[in-house]
């Protein structure tokens, strides 16, 4: 073996429950989990670090944001606070349209280095996985943009870039009047000239975004190129996303406050993951909360992420997340914790590489000097990581 952390208490998230192990040890080699068990029949290592009782988890999946984006939305957050509602401000042309202003304006390179605080802010917390959207060129450079960008900030940083592909998140001005003549640009130039850009489409099926319809279309495209899709639905209203989503196999459906009992059931018999965003829900002040309990008893797995946008839900901490999960959500610990670890790596279709500590996958870690785990998701603003292992190292 290459490596052994022994003389830790591990919550492998494997299951049933933590998955947790007593006094246990984890070994790796050539980047990968080779082992995992009781420390007292760990194999022997190149090198062993002591863990001094502290705990180990999985490393930490983010699997929804909007990392990468140009300029902020301070100034609406303040209008926000005098009384405006985000889809008014939206229907104003104010919202997604306003920072797709700012992206376009910005270079590739202005992207990259206005999303590394971002991402290190994360990474300081634990995160070893971070899905970014693009969504916010609205053009074909301008998406195309989005996502090199994306994909460079994983050779700025030890850490792994999930990318997915947002090209309906709003209408751009320019086709205010041409509903369709953008959605046939998504279609039939955008999706096509992906290429190895974006691992999976997603799409903002809302009243302010984009109609069932408009969504099928882009389903239709993703799938004709061998694209698994996720959704952002019923965030705001029920537009029955959720259903449509899981009728096209998604990897998951995001947000879901107004999500009825045909979407859960249709999730539960795809297998579509509930990504659930209390960043969103606190920022916005929604009052709906999603429909945590029938979720739950329909068997629908259940992830947590930031969501960290500019407009909604300007977070960086999958910490607080957790801490939101919880609090605004009523999970428990045993689910934030499986949220944005092995459910958030399900939700990007990512199982047999990442989310639980496993023999055979990426050896992906975090270290954290805490007592029990449910310090991980009680407390508010202090960061217990010790240290954080990608790929082994
Ligand atoms: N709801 C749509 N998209 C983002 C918000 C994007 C924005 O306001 O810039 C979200 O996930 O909440
Ligand atoms: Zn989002």
């Amino acid at each position: 073996m290459d490596r052994l952390w022994t003389n830790a208490r591990i919550a492998t998230m494997a299951g049933p429950g933590l998955g947790m192990i007593e006094r246990g040890a984890v070994a790796a080699r050539d980047g990968r989990i080779a082992w995992v068990g009781p420390a007292s029949e760990a194999p022997t290592a190149a090198e062993t670090i002591d863990c001094e009782g502290r705990w180990i988890t999985p490393g930490l999946v983010d699997c929804h944001t909007h990392l990468v984006h140009g300029g902020d939305r301070a100034q609406e957050f303040e209008l926000r606070l005098q009384g405006a509602s985000y889809e008014a401000i939206a229907r104003a042309g104010g919202g997604i349209v306003s920072t797709m202003r700012a992206t376009r304006e910005a270079g590739e390179a202005d992207l990259v280095a206005s999303a590394l605080p971002r991402l290190d802010a994360l990474i300081a917390e634990g995160a070893t996985t971070v899905e970014v959207k693009s969504g916010y060129g609205l053009s074909l450079d301008g998406e195309l943009k989005m996502l090199r960008a994306a994909r460079a900030l994983g050779d700025e940083r030890p850490v792994r870039i999930a990318t997915t592909f947002l090209g309906t998140h709003a209408l751009p001005p320019e086709y205010a009047d041409d509903r369709t003549g953008y959605v046939d640009l998504v279609c039939d130039e955008m999706i096509p000239a992906l290429g190895g850009l974006a691992d999976a489409v997603d799409a903002f099926c809302e009243g302010i975004g984009f109609t069932p319809d408009e969504t099928r279309r882009v389903f239709e495209a993703a799938r004709a190129h061998g694209l698994r899709v996720k959704l952002h639905a019923e965030q705001l209203s029920n537009q029955h996303g959720a259903a449509l989503a899981a009728s096209y196999d998604a990897l998951s459906a995001d947000h879901l406050e107004y999500l009825d009992d045909a979407g859960i059931a249709a999730m539960a018999k795809a297998g579509t993951v509930a990504t659930l965003l209390p960043g969103a829900y606190y920022f916005v002040r929604e009052t709906k909360l999603p429909p945590i309990q029938a979720l739950r008893d329909a068997g629908v797995p259940i992830a947590l992420a930031t969501d960290c946008n500019p407009g909604t839900s300007p977070l960086t901490s999958l910490l607080l997340v957790m801490n939101m999960g919880a609090t605004l959500f009523r999970l428990t610990v045993e689910e934030c914790l499986a949220g944005v670890t092995r459910e958030a790596a399900r939700a990007l279709g990512l199982q047999t590489e990442i989310g639980t500590i496993e023999p055979g996958k990426s050896c992906d870690l975090a270290i954290w000097d805490i007592e029990r785990p449910a310090e991980l998701v009680y407390r508010m603003g202090l960061n217990p990581l010790h240290a954080r292992i990608w790929k082994g190292v």
